[in-house]
């Protein structure tokens, strides 16, 4: 079974990328909704969330605050880089579990990890290959704000707390170009996919 990391900046496209290969019947592992699982109430890893930045980044009716939190760490390094501590070795033990139910079921020759921060997060080792979506700064703020509601300044801020494009290039098998329209994105996956059929 071939692992393919999927990634690339906030808004690069990756979902879209996932989604294309959910289609062509690819199973996706999903980084962000690892994240959102593992912060439910009653699990440990929002306890210590709580703990590091205290009650009012939880709701009344004991959610996480998402946006709130969002807002507290992408303005502060330090503050992202105690969140990544407690939350990263979930998300990546989550991950493997997940692989190695894939490979129980000897049913998937390929399956997907859409995870933006793989470089980050030292995933490289657990992949095979590694596809990059790319897209221009321009178009991926004028995305992120289109598709959130964000603010151009919120928007910057978080592309920058990610690694640059420039430098995730240098850790990529594989760049896929995001800046034309779906079907040229869907092209590239295509012919990627060939190439590994091979
Ligand atoms: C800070 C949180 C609560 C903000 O939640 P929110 O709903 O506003 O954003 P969401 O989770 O949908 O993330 C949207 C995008 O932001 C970027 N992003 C998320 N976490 C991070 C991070 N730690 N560092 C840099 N970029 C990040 C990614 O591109 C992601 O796809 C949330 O992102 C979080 O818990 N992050 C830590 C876990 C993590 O690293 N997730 C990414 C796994 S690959
Ligand atoms: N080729 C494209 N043409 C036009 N719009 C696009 C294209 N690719 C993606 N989009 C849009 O850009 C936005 C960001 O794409 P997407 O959600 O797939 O990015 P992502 O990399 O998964 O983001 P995140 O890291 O935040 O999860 C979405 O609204 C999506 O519909």
């Amino acid at each position: 079974m071939k692992i393919i990391g999927l990634t690339g900046g906030i808004a690069s496209g990756k979902s879209t990328a996932s989604n294309i290969l959910k289609e062509l019947g690819i199973p996706v592992i999903d980084a962000d909704l690892i994240a959102r699982e593992i912060v439910a109430p009653g699990k440990p890893t929002l306890d210590e969330i709580k703990q590091i930045f205290g009650e009012v980044v939880v709701h009344e009716n004991g959610t996480l605050n998402r946006k709130y939190l969002g807002e507290i760490v992408f303005s502060d390094k330090n503050k992202l880089r105690e969140l990544n501590y407690i939350t990263h070795k979930r998300i990546i033990e989550e991950i493997i579990n997940k692989i190695n139910i894939y490979r129980k079921t000897r049913t998937y020759p390929v399956i997907i990890i859409d995870a933006a921060l793989l470089i980050e997060m030292d995933m490289k080792k657990i992949v095979d290959v590694v596809w990059l979506v790319i897209t221009h700064e321009s178009i991926q703020l004028k995305r992120l704000i289109e598709r959130d509601h964000v603010s151009c300044e919120d928007g910057l801020k978080r592309i920058k707390s990610q690694m640059a494009t420039e430098e995730k290039k240098k850790y990529a098998d594989v760049v896929i170009d995001n800046n034309q329209d779906i079907m040229y994105l869907k092209k590239q996956i295509e012919e990627q996919l060939r190439k590994i059929n091979r």
